[in-house]
Formats: C-alpha cells, sequence, structure tokens
C-alpha cells in the first residue's frame, strides 16, 4: 500500500492555502499535519479526501505495486471537524445507517455495530438519541464509525479535539491498531497523538503559499 501527494496546491476563495505540497506515506505510516489555527490542515484533508479540489497537482494511492486506486477518496475513510450523525436517532440507529452505506472496502472487514461501539467504550448508550450523548461521548461515537466499515486509509481532523486524557489515549490506541494492521492515516491535530512511523508536515498558511506559488 502506498500513497503519493504530488505537487498540491489549494485554494478557499481567492487565497492559495498551500502550494506544491508533496509527500508519500508507506502502509503502516502516519502523516501528522500541524501549524496554527487556519494554516490549511483541514483544507489539505479534505482535498485528500477528495470533497476539495485542488488547485494544481495529484493524490495517488496504490493497493500494491501495480494496482492503483481509482480515487484515494475511495479507500478512505475522513472524520471532519462534525460528527456526521443524526441528533434524534439513536447511537445504534446512526452506526447501523453508516455501517450499511459504507460496506467494507477490499482487503479487510468492519466490526460490528456493538463491538465498534465497546471499542471506543460506549456499548452501554447504544439505545441514547446521539443528541443526548456528552461532546465528548458523540467525538467517541463519531470515531466509532471508522471501525463499522473496513477502509485502509482514515483521514481524521482533529479526531481527539473535546477529549479528556483517557478517550484521548483510546483514539490513539485504535489509530495505532489500524497501522499495526497495514493502514495508513493522515491527521491534522494540536495534539500528541502518539501514532506510528509518523511523517510530520507542519502547514504554513497562505502568506507563506503565495511566496512559494510556482504555477
Ligand atoms: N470556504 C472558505 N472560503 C474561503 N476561505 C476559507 C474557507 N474555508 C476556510 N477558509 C480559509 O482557509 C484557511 C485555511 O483553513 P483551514 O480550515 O484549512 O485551516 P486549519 O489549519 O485546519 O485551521 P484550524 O487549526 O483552525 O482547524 C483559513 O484562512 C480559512 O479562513
Amino acid at each position: 500500500m502506498r500513497l503519493a501527494a504530488e505537487n498540491l496546491s489549494a485554494h478557499r476563495g481567492e487565497d492559495l492555502i498551500f502550494s506544491n505540497l508533496s509527500f508519500h506515506l508507506e502502509g503502516g505510516s502516519a502523516l501528522l499535519l500541524t501549524g496554527r489555527n487556519g494554516s490549511g490542515k483541514s483544507t489539505l484533508l479534505k482535498v485528500a479526501a477528495g470533497l476539495l479540489k485542488p488547485a494544481s497537482g495529484l493524490i495517488l494511492f496504490w493497493y500494491d505495486t501495480d494496482r492503483k486506486a481509482p480515487r484515494l477518496a475511495e479507500a478512505a475513510h475522513y472524520l471532519g471537524h462534525r460528527n456526521a450523525m443524526k441528533p434524534e436517532l439513536s447511537v445504534r440507529e446512526n452506526l447501523t445507517f453508516w455501517k450499511d452505506f459504507f460496506g467494507d472496502h477490499e482487503g479487510g472487514e468492519g466490526l460490528s455495530v456493538l463491538d465498534a461501539a465497546a471499542a471506543v467504550e460506549l456499548e452501554t448508550v447504544l439505545h441514547l438519541p446521539f443528541g443526548y450523548l456528552s461532546a465528548g461521548q458523540q467525538r467517541r461515537m463519531a470515531f466509532a464509525k471508522l471501525l463499522v466499515a473496513y477502509r485502509p486509509v482514515w483521514i481524521v481532523d482533529e479526531p481527539t479535539a473535546a477529549l479528556d486524557t483517557s478517550a484521548e489515549s483510546l483514539l490513539s490506541n485504535l489509530m495505532r491498531e489500524h497501522q499495526k494492521a497495514g493502514g495508513m492515516i493522515l491527521a491534522a491535530t494540536h495534539q500528541p497523538l502518539e501514532l506510528l512511523n509518523v511523517e510530520h508536515l507542519e502547514m504554513k498558511g497562505f502568506e507563506f503559499a503565495a511566496q512559494e506559488f510556482v504555477p
């Protein structure tokens, strides 16, 4: 498994947020994006997840040496700032929806809804409307969405924001387990995540990008 980003640049509105970024990742490794607020971390993750079109460059993903995915997004889960759960549906209904909607990607199998909830230590609140959970419980449950359907790549934006230290280490541990099973992680964070085989990329923001841009 291999990922290559070549000369990526992206705009938000009129502003060039980053330019000519390149990185390479192998299965089991992680790219950790750091940088001040507004420096472009979420923008880069959205480009990787196929939610924003880059102004230039490409992201390519290979399952093995000679088989390329049509798009990285098809092999990836994306967990953004928002949890993407319906507040009025129960936790079980939300996770069941996502499990059916995503289905498993080749190469692995997602956990059952109960096992995924147990993995984030919330199996006792499956019957509650998602909207009743605390902010930290909601974030943990949103993370369980990554577990119910298999994807080799996890793209996660501030996955542990608003979490207490024990939940932070719980999710870090689940991310390391994903890496040990050969998975890849792209993460933006202000907290230390303690992932394995980490490449760091510090985002600098658009003032810097404008100086660097070579169209
Ligand atoms: N829809 C938009 N239109 C115009 N500008 C935008 C839009 N969305 C974001 N931006 C700008 O793009 C820049 C990069 O934002 P981005 O969310 O990628 O930063 P970030 O590094 O993830 O920040 P944070 O650490 O606060 O999450 C910011 O200056 C932001 O104001």
